[in-house]
């Protein structure tokens, strides 16, 4: 159940807003002022042609009052239309390029933010939760273009035409538009009130089915356990609840929207009422300068004006929302990565040198310091093993090298070179890994594969592919996708398309974590062949929790807490009778046991 998002209250224009958007504009609106001003000349053209309206139909109508000719009445109505033809032109326009110019910069912003994330630490993705950085990237960042070019250029367009039509009604009556006026808050203060109420019941609203959403997402990805627990009526009946709150909202909805057009007739009326009781006093009276065409005119200027004061207001309304929303996207880009290329540092290094870890220092958390002081060295070329209990820090040193995490204080070379001395491109691409976390995508297995090489050829992706003992399933399944996740795959065949993936890249060091662990025995005996073969020549450093797969290691590890208690092959550390002995005697108990 997701809880609700609390009410955030920031000063409107805080130092941090005109920072925020100082740097969209410089950032991703600046070069494209030539066309932001073009824009702005249309909708001046607009303003201005409402104004030319009025003055037209004033004349217009003296001609109908005042026995003109019928050239006359031709010449005002094709001058009205041609008015209106310049208006529709510039609003089709005006649109166009506002939402071109606002998705390329949306565009533009989406690509940095997917640039700076690519380059984040692991460890950002270990805090945030995924669903913050979708947003960001998706709904976040829409509704930021929607607000930099429609809204804004609709409410440039509304306050131009307010500002254009009320000085030339100012102009024609400063009196009667005074009058006017002083109704115009009360109006919007009313529209205002009923938005806002439809725009809480909206927000309960959204609210609720977002946790509908998200209450059917784990239900169905749950399913097996759903099933298997008898949870079925349990799960029903929480989705119904949901269903319940939806539809109770949604009549809310509805019902406060139905305030919407009983309250604008309302407050028109009280305008029109006032302009035609006015100005009709104003006609009658011989104390003032005002006729029939001058009061018509006058009521249809505050009708032109009237809906862009209102959606004017709403826009200033809204407007804060999308300054929070701009600290929100922006928010990512004030995330820094901390492992990244030093001053200088290599391309090339001794890859297939020895890895030596000296002095390491790292934990995770100060809280829980993980090693103090670690000191190993792994052959160039040979195949070491790393055993210990879960949570000894085996994964984490296989990290360390690759450089997921930076040590915290000694330091870690390959060939003689610091790691942190090395681009992380030249670094990582040494590296080939099957690790316990492998990551299947929703297209065939082949593809699966293909996708650590994308240049491979297919006899290099078949080879791959046989020795991982995966080819028969890559025949019987032709291209069909494997599901979200690999869902229809098992564990050990998840497995044998990462050591497929593991063929096919060519890489000179080779982490092996818990590759085999999901295989049956029979397999595994059956694709240790050819793991060894993946071995040769390669360094390699293996992570298993069953010792009898690492017995034949060059050199094995053996950790406890964070601290290397024993190391050598794996007869001398039986002989030992130490750590090692003690977990390898008690897995081949449990074994026999099983
Ligand atoms: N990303 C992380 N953030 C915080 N703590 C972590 C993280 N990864 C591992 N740890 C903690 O660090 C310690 C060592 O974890 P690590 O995964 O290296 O152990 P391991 O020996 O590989 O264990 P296992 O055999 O269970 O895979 C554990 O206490 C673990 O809880």
């Amino acid at each position: 159940m997701t809880k609700k998002p609390a009410k955030i209250k920031v000063p409107l224009y805080s130092a941090t807003d005109r920072d925020n958007l100082r740097w969209l504009w410089n950032r991703y609106l600046k070069q494209r002022s030539p066309w932001l001003l073009l824009v702005l000349v249309m909708i001046l053209v607009q303003g201005v042609v409402y104004q030319q309206f009025l003055s037209i139909t004033e004349s217009g109508l003296r001609v109908i009052f005042d026995n003109g000719t019928a050239r006359e009445l031709g010449m005002v109505c094709l001058a009205v239309f041609f008015l209106f033809a310049v208006r529709g032109a510039m609003g089709y326009l005006v649109p166009r390029i506002t939402v071109w110019v606002s998705n390329s910069a949306i565009f533009e912003m989406r690509r940095d933010l997917i640039e700076h994330m690519m380059d984040l630490d692991l460890a950002y993705f270990e805090r945030t939760k995924p669903g913050e950085i979708i947003q960001r990237l998706v709904t976040q960042t829409q509704q930021l273009g929607h607000f930099i070019g429609l809204s804004t250029a609709n409410a440039l367009r509304d306050a131009v035409t307010v500002v254009i039509v009320s000085s030339y009604l100012i102009y024609k009556n400063p009196v009667l538009f005074t009058a006017a006026v002083l109704v115009l808050p009360f109006i919007i203060w009313v529209m205002n009130f009923v938005s806002t109420r439809v725009k809480q019941v909206q927000g309960e609203a959204e609210h609720a089915l977002g946790d509908y959403m998200s209450g059917i997402e784990e239900t169905v990805s749950g399913m097996r356990t759903v099933k298997i627990s008898n949870q079925e009526k349990v799960e029903a009946a929480r989705l119904e609840k949901g269903t319940g709150r939806i539809r109770d909202l949604a009549t809310r909805v509805q019902l406060t929207q139905a305030l919407v057009m009983p309250s604008i007739d309302l407050s028109s009326a009280f305008v029109y009422v006032l302009v035609i009781g006015g100005g009709g006093y104003m006609v009658l009276s011989p104390n003032f300068d005002m006729d029939g065409a001058g009061i018509i005119t006058f009521l249809l200027g505050m009708v032109l004006v009237f809906d862009p004061a209102r959606l004017l207001a709403q826009y200033l309304g809204i407007l804060q929302a999308h300054v929070v929303l701009l600290d929100r996207v922006r928010s990512l880009f004030h995330e820094k990565p901390s492992i990244t290329d030093a001053p200088g540092a290599v391309t090339t290094f001794d890859t297939g040198g020895d890895i030596a870890l000296d002095q390491v220092r790292f934990s995770y958390s100060p809280e829980q310091p993980l090693f103090d002081g670690l000191s190993m060295t792994f052959k160039g070329a040979k195949v070491s093993a790393i055993v210990g209990a879960t949570g000894s820090g085996k994964t984490t040193i296989l990290s360390l090298l690759s450089r997921l995490y930076d040590v915290q204080g000694g330091q870690i070379t390959i060939g003689g070179t610091a790691i942190d001395k090395v681009k992380l491109h030249a670094l990582r691409g040494a590296f080939s890994v099957v690790a316990q976390d492998i990551v299947i995508f929703n297209n065939s297995i082949w593809e699966n594969i293909r996708y650590v090489n994308p240049e491979a050829t297919d006899a290099d992706i078949w080879q791959a592919a046989e020795n991982a003992e995966i080819a028969d399933l890559i025949r019987a399944r032709g291209d069909a996708p494997v599901g979200p996740k690999g869902a229809q795959l098992s564990g050990g065949q998840k497995q044998r398309i990462a050591i497929a993936r593991a063929f096919l890249v060519d890489a000179p060091i080779l982490l092996l974590d818990e590759a085999t662990s999901a295989l049956d025995q029979g397999t595994e005996a059956r694709i240790k062949s050819a793991l060894t073969r993946l071995t040769q020549g390669r360094t390699t450093i293996v992570v298993a929790h069953r010792l009898s797969s690492i017995a034949d290691a060059d050199s094995i590890y053996v950790l406890e807490a964070g601290a290397l208690v024993e190391q050598g092959k794996h007869d001398d550390l039986l002989k030992k009778n130490g750590y090692y002995a003690q977990l390898y005697l008690a897995q081949k108990q449990s074994y026999a046991a099983s």
